[in-house]
């Protein structure tokens, strides 16, 4: 197995920085209201190396500290990375490790169960885009991926079937929940707090009424603009 003291200095530092990375990014899943108790997971690849860091299984989001973030190869295996045998990681891992083999431009993946968002999941219903923050964030619809058990990678077949051909980062898988991609862990809580926004209020516009569809020419402008366009140059 995998000895995480016996890897060069750089991957160790760099697994380090994601380590700490990923246990910050857990604290914004409570405090945008898109989970209760233990109920979803951040992930993020570490740079240079064929690894990647996720969250134990079940712990409490207070006491997901850096040190306690579990580090796996690319097949969704533990390595030994200083923590407890016992401490096992994320039952979504296999899912994540799936979407980083099948996906190389992703460097981030997050599953929660927003109340909005699973409840279209529940309902097997993608979220139309109706909303200028979804031309600009998700490039259309948010598609509803295929019904999959817990546990092994059947959840990450569907992501990446359902998001290989889409502009959406984030997929409803049925019955379930989202899960949302990016090309690092901050990208993918963000599509995760944005799936929920546009969840709640295309939620609401239909209980008003039949929400009007934005026309394709000014989703794609819409999309362009934001992703290219919106926000500080780097
Ligand atoms: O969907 C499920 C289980 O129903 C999981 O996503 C849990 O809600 C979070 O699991 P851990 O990451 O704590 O194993």
């Amino acid at each position: 197995m995998i000895k995480l003291s016996e890897l060069p200095k750089d991957v160790q530092e760099a697994v380090a920085a994601t380590r700490l990375k990923v246990a910050e990014l857990h604290a914004e899943l409570p405090a945008n209201g898109l989970v209760v108790w233990t109920a979803g997971n951040v992930s993020e690849r570490v740079p240079g190396a064929d690894l990647f860091v996720i969250k134990p299984s079940g712990v409490r989001y207070d006491e997901l500290s850096a040190d306690v973030m579990v580090v796996c190869t690319m097949d969704g295996e533990k390595i030994e990375d200083g923590t407890p045998d016992h401490l096992s990681p994320s039952s979504d891992t296999a899912a994540h490790a799936y979407v980083y083999r099948h996906m190389p431009e992703v460097g981030g993946v997050v599953h929660t169960h927003s109340t909005y968002a699973t409840a279209f999941a529940a309902v097997h219903r993608p979220i139309p885009c109706v909303l200028t923050m979804m031309g600009d964030e998700f490039g259309g619809e948010i598609p509803v991926g295929p019904f999959a058990i817990i546990g092994d990678d059947s959840i990450g077949r569907g992501i990446v079937e359902t998001l290989k051909d889409s502009r959406s980062p984030a997929v409803l898988m049925a019955n379930h929940g989202p899960f949302t991609i990016g090309r690092d862990a901050v990208a993918a809580v963000k599509a995760a707090v944005m799936v929920e926004e546009v969840a709640r209020t295309v939620a609401a516009a239909q209980s008003l009424g039949d929400p009007v569809p934005i026309e394709q020419r000014h989703i794609d402008s819409l999309y362009d603009r934001y992703q290219n366009v919106y926000g500080q140059k780097s």
